[in-house]
C-alpha cells in the first residue's frame, strides 16, 4: 500500500497570539475537513491551544516542538508529554538540529524524550541530520546511523506507527540550498534501510519519512515525489499560508 504524504509546518519561535490563530484557521480553512495529504503545524508553546481550537473540525492537526520525558516534576520551563496532549497536540517534535546543536540536546536525551512521548500517546517527529563538514568528510551515513541507533533505541516496535521521521540535513535548514532530490531520496533510502535493520521489513515499509531544509513552493514537486520522501517539514515557507499551502498542494 502507497504511504500517504504528510507536510508539517514547524513555526520556530516565530508569530504573535493573533498571528498564529490567523495563520492556523487560513490553513485550516483551505485543507478542510478531509485531505489525502496530511497535514500539521507546530507552533510555539504558548499558542498551542489556541491554534488547535482554530483548526477544530479540520483535518489540520497540530504539533509541539519539544517536551520534556518525565510526567512532572521540577523542571523549570518545560512541557510534559502529557501536558501537549492536554494543550490539544497530536504530533510533538523531537530532536530537531536547532535543539540538539544549539541547545546540546544529546542522542541519549532524545531517546529518552521519544519514548516518553510514544509511551503518553503522542506521535513523534524525529529530526535527524548531518552537518555541512560531516557530509563533506562523508559521513552522512555514519551520522545518520548512531542518530537512528541511539535515538529509537529500545523503542516498542508496535509504537513505531506513531512515529515519522524527518531528514533535515543541517546545511540545507534556513540557508536556500535545498538538498537536491538525489541527495534527499539517497537519505532517506539509507534511513529506511537502518529501521529494516532495527524493526523489521513491515515497520520500515510503512515508516514515513519527511524531508526538511529550505523546502518551497518552487523546488516541492520534485523533492516529495523521491520514492523514499514521504512529506516535508517546512521551516520557513510554513509562515505564511500560500506558500505553506502550495507545498501541501505539491504534495498530492
Ligand atoms: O528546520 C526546518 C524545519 O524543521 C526547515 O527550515 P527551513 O524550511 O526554513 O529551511
Amino acid at each position: 500500500m502507497a504511504r500517504p504524504k504528510f507536510v508539517a509546518g514547524n513555526w520556530k519561535m516565530y508569530t504573535d497570539l493573533a498571528g498564529a490563530k490567523s495563520l492556523a484557521a487560513a490553513v485550516a480553512k483551505e485543507v478542510g475537513s478531509s485531505s489525502k495529504v496530511q497535514v500539521a503545524v507546530c507552533p510555539p508553546a504558548p499558542w498551542l491551544t489556541a491554534v488547535a481550537d482554530a483548526v477544530k473540525g479540520s483535518a489540520v492537526v497540530v504539533g509541539a516542538q519539544n517536551c520534556h520525558f518525565e510526567k512532572e516534576g521540577a523542571f523549570t520551563g518545560e512541557l510534559a508529554p502529557q501536558m501537549v496532549l492536554g494543550a490539544g497536540c497530536k504530533y510533538v517534535l523531537i530532536g530537531h538540529s536547532e535543539r540538539r546543536h544549539g541547545l546540546g540536546e544529546t542522542d541519549d536525551l532524545l531517546n529518552k524524550k521519544a519514548r516518553a512521548a510514544l509511551a503518553a500517546g503522542l506521535h513523534v517527529i524525529f529530526c535527524i541530520g548531518e552537518l555541512l563538514a560531516e557530509r563533506e568528510s562523508n559521513h552522512t551515513e555514519s551520522v545518520l546511523d548512531r542518530q537512528i541507533s541511539f535515538g529509537l533505541a529500545d523503542v516498542p516496535p508496535e509504537q513505531m506507527a506513531n512515529l515519522v521521521i524527518a531528514y533535515e540535513p543541517v546545511w540545507a535548514i534556513g540557508t536556500g540550498k535545498v538538498a537536491t532530490p538525489e541527495q534527499a531520496q539517497a537519505a532517506h533510502a539509507f534511513v529506511r534501510g537502518k529501521i529494516v535493520e532495527m524493526f523489521g521489513e513491515k515497520v520500515a515499509s510503512e515508516l514515513l519519512i519527511q524531508y526538511g531544509g529550505s523546502v518551497k513552493p518552487d523546488n516541492a514537486v520534485t523533492i516529495l515525489h523521491q520514492p523514499d520522501v514521504d512529506g516535508a517539514l517546512v521551516g520557513g515557507a510554513s509562515l505564511k499560508a500560500d506558500s505553506f499551502l502550495a507545498i501541501v498542494k505539491a504534495a498530492g
